[in-house]
């Protein structure tokens, strides 16, 4: 049976239809404890659900829509390792990662918690050589510069956690990312970087990725320019792929090529081998703290009740607006810069994910699945597309995230600044000014009546605009990786309600096919005459205007 034919979505549908009047400010007044009753804890993290558009039925009702799924069951099988991934007939086990004491799944030969202990143990030492300036480079002087070289799930994860937890003091090693295929980062890189010092983290499980592979190619000709002799330049090189054999072949030394497995999906992936920048540059401690925060979540997500179980809660709030209430699309706002990042990570792992159109059984959904997820770093987005958020005539929930603890300790009279915007904006999505308000504030103001009957539907905010905040009591490396397995877990939570496989990616296949042949083509000057006539127009204009 089709999921919108289902007794579970029909009921609520039927709820959604009865209850479009829902009004956040009535609920609140009709309920002094709705901020106890609709937040929950865990471990130093605390998310308030209390300004969604939902009532106590519409969550019982959207937890039936998740017994129905099955969705107990299908986290067992996570955890099991089944083979979730269909369509490259693979298990996810990236919580493995984060716990290597319980499980132990079988997987050629060796179990999974070897094998990732095995990394871990050749990670810890070449952390604290690299950290203690024991890794030279080919002048014998110290590397003190790392440059992580990867995209996609293969940088944004080490980016986020990089800025997310540093200090802010200078630490042994430097650590800079490069992702851009155009050429411009890599460039602009290199003209403040010494090659006897500079050391490169070439990050992609494929080692095929020509975005990757063509910044690698650019960093690796630029240290044989400085060190003809190839076996000392490449030393400087670091792999961290499923592919050791092309990390071999492009002359990644074995002791500094760090492995991890198909079966860790390239957006699941900072828990393996692909954190060790993380780890060089703040210590392997923090990384662990990393795990460990995630390992948190991850038991949460296993054994909470569904009603309690914070991911479960995220998961089902995002279903309820999406298919639901018609909200295509969420933005993600944390109020400190240190979490700069966390909108690009979190729009890889939803899109990526949920961007499917077919179900697991293989025939095409008649409910949305994939949101567009954005945002920024909150203060600056008030100054960009808060007016939208407020008075556009699109509803667009929100995730604010709000740290306790300011992440610079001799700065509080700024995080203060911080903290009041995020919670006071939150507040006026969801209370507005109401007609009455905007009347005596222009009468205040001194406006005659004429102006004021002008100038009231402009300065209305119709509030009831819905949000979630997700507090942290500081940004500390545990409560960054219970953060995002939190989100990797809502991610699945949705998938499971959706029956679709959050696994894969084969849409992103296409365009990189079709880009490789015309990469040839523009490179040859060839020109071919089986493109459509926008695809040529374009092609011919660049070759035009390019030189
Ligand atoms: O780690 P790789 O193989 O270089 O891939 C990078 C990224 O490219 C993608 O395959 C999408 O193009 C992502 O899933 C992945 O994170």
């Amino acid at each position: 049976m089709k999921l919108n034919m289902t007794p579970a979505w029909q009921a609520l549908q039927a709820h959604r239809d009865a209850t479009r009047d829902l009004n956040l400010n009535t609920l609140f007044a009709q309920n002094p404890d709705r901020f106890e009753r609709f937040s929950l804890g865990l471990n130093g993290l605390m998310f308030d659900f209390s300004k969604q558009l939902v009532t106590e039925e519409t969550l019982r009702r959207l937890v039936a829509l998740a017994r129905q799924q099955n969705l107990q069951g299908r986290i067992e099988d996570l955890f099991g390792g089944k083979k979730l991934n269909i369509t490259e007939d693979r298990p996810a086990l990236h919580t493995l990662l984060r716990d290597r004491s319980i499980y132990s799944v079988n997987e050629e030969g060796e179990t999974v918690s070897h094998q990732v202990q095995r990394v871990l143990d050749q990670m810890r030492p070449f952390v604290d050589k690299v950290r203690s300036g024991q890794f030279k480079g080919f002048t014998g002087e110290a590397i003190r510069d790392f440059v992580h070289i990867g995209v996609g799930g293969s940088d944004l994860g080490p980016n986020l956690a990089c800025l997310a937890l540093e200090s802010g003091e200078p630490g042994p090693i430097n650590m800079h990312f490069v992702s851009a295929m155009d050429g411009v980062q890599i460039v602009d890189s290199l003209k403040h970087l010494d090659p006897a010092t500079t050391a490169f983290i070439i990050t992609s499980k494929t080692f095929t990725t020509i975005d990757t592979m063509a910044n690698a190619d650019r960093a690796k000709a630029w240290l044989l320019a400085a060190c003809p002799d190839a076996e000392k330049a490449c030393r400087q090189l670091i792999g961290i792929s499923v592919n050791k054999q092309a990390m071999s072949a492009y002359g990644v030394a074995s002791s500094q090529q760090f492995e991890f497995w198909h079966w860790v999906g390239g957006r699941y992936s900072l828990w393996s081998s692909v954190g060790l920048s993380v780890a060089l540059y703040l210590g392997m401690h923090t990384f662990e703290g990393l795990l460990h925060g995630a390992f948190i979540a991850d038991q949460h997500f296993r054994t909470a009740p569904l009603e309690q179980n914070i991911p479960v809660i995220m998961a089902l709030l995002h279903v309820w607006y999406l298919n639901f209430c018609k909200c295509g699309s969420r933005v993600v706002l944390p109020y400190t810069s240190c979490l700069k990042y966390l909108p690009d990570y979190l729009q890889q792992l939803e899109m990526e994910s949920c961007g499917k159109s077919v179900s697991n059984d293989g025939e095409w959904l008649d409910v949305e699945t994939s949101a567009v997820i954005w945002g920024e770093f909150g203060p600056n987005g008030q100054h960009a597309f808060y007016q939208s958020l407020h008075q556009g005539n699109q509803m667009v929930p929100a995730d604010f995230i709000m740290v306790c603890k300011p992440p610079r300790a001799d700065n509080y009279d700024q995080h203060l600044l911080s903290v009041a915007n995020c919670v006071a904006q939150s507040q006026a999505l969801m209370t507005g000014k109401s007609e009455e308000d905007v009347r005596a504030q222009l009468q205040r103001e001194g406006l005659d009546e004429e102006h004021i009957e002008r100038l009231l539907p402009h300065r209305m905010y119709p509030g009831n605009r819905p949000s979630s905040t997700i507090v942290l009591d500081e940004l500390s490396p545990k409560n960054l990786g219970m953060l995002l397995a939190l989100y990797e877990h809502k991610v699945f939570t949705q998938s499971m309600i959706w029956n679709i496989n959050p696994f894969d990616q084969w849409g992103v296949e296409l365009g990189k096919q079709l880009s490789k042949r015309m990469y040839d083509e523009l490179q040859s000057g060839d020109t071919s005459t089986h493109y459509d006539g926008s695809t040529k127009g374009l092609m011919n204009i660049f070759r035009t205007h390019s030189r």
